[in-house]
């Protein structure tokens, strides 16, 4: 069984009623991977992670870990520890206490226990709190230090649910830099939930998006931005140009169409539907490129600047591409081109083809 995944969900689905939460999920998670499962409020996030744990039954398929089913098996048999929203620290007992619980738990003797609660408030840089209740600590102290518990018993799976959601804007980018770095370090497994995408790309060696209950896409950060493969995707991950034109065909890993008689080349995802159907692209603002002349790119239109956003280091521009009906585009650019872009006169604006994705609906 050692080549068998960390974790396998094996077609798990989970029936709340007649709410379908998750249909016929299947997925493997490497050991020491940085899984992140995101999507929008009520996709099954929170329950794939309960399934997990072992606080919740699947209606129908398994969980192995490391080859073994324990799919009925309870929580604190499972060598998986959690990581909640609210941090569930107990609060009448310090922070050392906090960290030795789960290591009592575990049956493990006092001196070991003593050597691990220091090893650990050593790692996450808690020496000096050790005799701190959680009321006396600041949010992400706190933070570290559920960390720091569920981190203590060594377990083969962290979970995360929405762990940084009650920090501040500030202190979450600083947070979410010290997870990965305390991730890297440990090498564990981490299943972090989010439906924050900018979190989702900062951190995760891997982003899994889901859709009612539904696995959309599986990939790294770069490729769900670069590549999305669904307009869903597409739509959830930053911002994007969605261009609506028609399939003219698709050359293997190369889709052409039609938009509003210009023809361009993007990308194609398998299952594209037939040409002649109506498709929907999805192009990076960041990847459109303004030229004085029509550029070599294998796309290229022209269109007029008709407005401009300053947005400090660089500018937001909405393009009017008269050649395809007035449909508009909108691209980023450093201030310095922005503010020399006039209305006044037409401009080219390039892009190849692997800056576009040619979208399954
Ligand atoms: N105990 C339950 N009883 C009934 N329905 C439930 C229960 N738990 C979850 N659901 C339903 O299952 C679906 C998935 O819920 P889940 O909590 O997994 O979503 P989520 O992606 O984690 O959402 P959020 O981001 O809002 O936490 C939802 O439609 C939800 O209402």
């Amino acid at each position: 069984m050692s080549n068998a995944p960390l974790v396998r969900l094996d077609g798990i689905t989970k029936r709340f009623g007649d709410t379908v939460a998750l249909s016929e999920l299947s997925l493997d998670i490497a050991e020491g991977e940085f899984v992140t499962f995101l999507g929008p409020s009520g996709c099954g996030k929170s329950t794939t992670l309960r399934i997990l744990g072992g606080f919740e039954q699947p209606t129908n398929g398994k969980v192995l870990l490391r080859g073994e089913d324990v799919t009925r098996r309870p929580p604190e048999k499972r060598n998986v520890n959690m990581v909640f929203q609210d941090y569930a620290l107990f609060p009448h007992m310090t922070v050392r206490q906090n960290i030795g619980f789960g290591l009592e738990l575990k049956g493990m003797g006092k001196t070991e226990i003593r050597a691990r609660q220091d090893e650990i408030m050593s790692f996450l840089e808690l020496d000096a709190f050790g005799d701190r209740y959680p009321a006396q600590l600041s949010g992400g102290q706190r933070q570290r230090v559920a960390l720091a518990r569920a981190l203590a018993p060594d377990p083969a799976l962290l979970l995360l649910d929405e762990p940084l959601g009650a920090l501040d804007a500030k202190l979450r980018g600083q947070v979410q830099q010290e997870l990965k770095s305390i991730q890297r370090r440990t090498h564990k497994t981490f299943f972090f939930v989010t439906h924050d995408q900018e979190e989702a790309l900062t951190m995760s060696d891997r982003i899994v998006v889901m859709n009612k209950g539904k696995v959309e896409q599986d990939g790294t950060p770069e490729e769900l931005y670069f590549q999305p493969a669904t307009r869903f995707v597409a739509e959830f991950i930053g911002e994007t140009n969605l261009l609506h034109g028609e399939l003219r065909g698709t050359e293997g890993d190369t889709a052409v169409m039609d938009w509003f008689g210009q023809t361009l080349r993007g990308t194609a995802p398998a299952g594209l539907p037939v040409a002649g159907q109506p498709v929907t692209a999805s192009v990076r603002l960041e990847r459109l490129g303004f030229h004085a002349a029509r550029p070599e790119t294998a796309n290229a239109v022209q269109g007029r600047v008709t407005g401009k956003t300053f947005l400090g280091s660089r500018m937001a521009l909405d393009i009017a591409v008269e050649q395809a009906q007035g449909a508009t585009l909108r691209a980023y650019t450093d201030a310095g081109t922005g503010q020399a872009l006039s209305g006044d006169v037409p401009v080219w604006i390039g892009w190849d083809e692997a800056s576009m994705a040619i979208l399954r609906d």
